[in-house]
């Protein structure tokens, strides 16, 4: 447990662990090998929120599919620290029960689906099934694979997290109202996901990667370490899957529902193009013989 209440992240610069130069340090190895990927990613979801933010339904699925990914990797860490196997004692040390995710996930899916839990228990789309089988296949066959996620994933939510909560929470057409509740009464109810219950975010933040560095610098060897770059990789490949896939059934959705209105309320849109086309004709008549 990071003890963190009262606490203050004015750390000195070489407290910092590991320094953002150390180029062996695993964490800034994954970050380095996967810069590209994060800025192809980070491209698609911006302009993904974009929309997102003024269509709930899209919001709901987007968080669903990070529901699923957050609580496999937390059901396997469970495991996998319980097996009391050689991986254990270093996943248990790194891990730290306020940054997991299930539980916060949860709390905002149940407000957007106006709490009908298997309307987002089970993944049903192919990519996040995908997903959620490798995430369990990667942990039961090299335990030391979860490192991956516990930093791709989690360190995502302080970064990239805290910009879109920020635009989360001024979006106003995303939030249903609630039994006359204030708006930020609202938000707090639908932002779960990107907060954590801790005094200090960054120390939290701070201890974390510290620890993930203590621990892996000397407890993997560099091939298992090329592993988990490797991992990292795919993690950021399978995420803009997960988001194309969101995509394309989101515009089959529209597609339906537009061929859906051309085909019942088609006959009022001709009848409105008509009566424009005949106001039209008579303009040119009226404007024909008087000028
Ligand atoms: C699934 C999507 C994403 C994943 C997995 C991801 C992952 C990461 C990771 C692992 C880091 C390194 C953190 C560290 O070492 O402390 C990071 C940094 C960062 N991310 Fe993302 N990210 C994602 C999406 C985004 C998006 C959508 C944005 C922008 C809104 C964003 C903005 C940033 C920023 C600003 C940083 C800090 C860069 C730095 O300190 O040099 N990320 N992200």
């Amino acid at each position: 447990m990071v003890q963190t209440s009262g606490a203050t992240t004015k750390l000195a610069q070489h407290e910092v662990v590991p320094a953002p130069t150390d180029m062996g340090a695993l964490a800034n190895r994954i970050n380095k090998e996967t810069r590209t990927l994060h800025n192809k990613i980070d491209k698609m979801m911006t302009l993904k929120l974009a929309l997102a933010l003024r269509d709930p339904k899209i919001y709901r699925q987007g968080l669903q599919s990070f529901y699923h990914v957050f609580a496999t990797i937390e059901r396997c860490l469970k495991e996998q620290i319980n097996a009391n196997n050689e991986w254990s004692d270093m996943l248990n040390e790194i891990w730290k029960p306020e940054i997991a995710r299930t539980e916060k996930c949860e709390q905002d899916l149940m407000f957007y689906y106006d709490d009908n839990r298997e309307k987002f228990e089970k993944p049903m789309m192919s990519e996040q099934i995908d997903f959620v089988n490798h995430i369990v296949k990667s942990s039961n066959d090299k335990p030391y694979l979860l490192l991956a996620y516990l930093h791709v994933m989690y360190l995502a939510l302080f970064a990239g997290g805290r910009i879109m909560r920020s635009s989360i929470s001024r979006a106003t057409g995303l939030f249903p109202q609630k039994n006359g509740l204030k708006h930020e009464e609202i938000v707090k109810l639908g932002t779960n996901f990107f907060t954590f219950d801790v005094a200090d975010e960054n120390l939290l933040r701070l201890v974390y990667k510290r620890d993930y560095e203590l621990l892996t610098r000397s407890g993997l060897t560099e091939e298992q370490k090329l592993e988990v770059i490797e991992e990292s990789k795919y993690i950021f490949e399978q995420n803009g899957k997960c988001v194309s896939e969101l995509e394309r059934h989101n515009l089959v959705r529209l597609s339906r529902k537009w061929s859906y209105i051309a085909a019942t309320k088609g006959y009022y849109v001709l009848m409105a193009l008509l009566v424009l086309a005949v106001l039209y004709y008579v303009r040119r008549l009226v404007v024909h013989a008087f000028f």
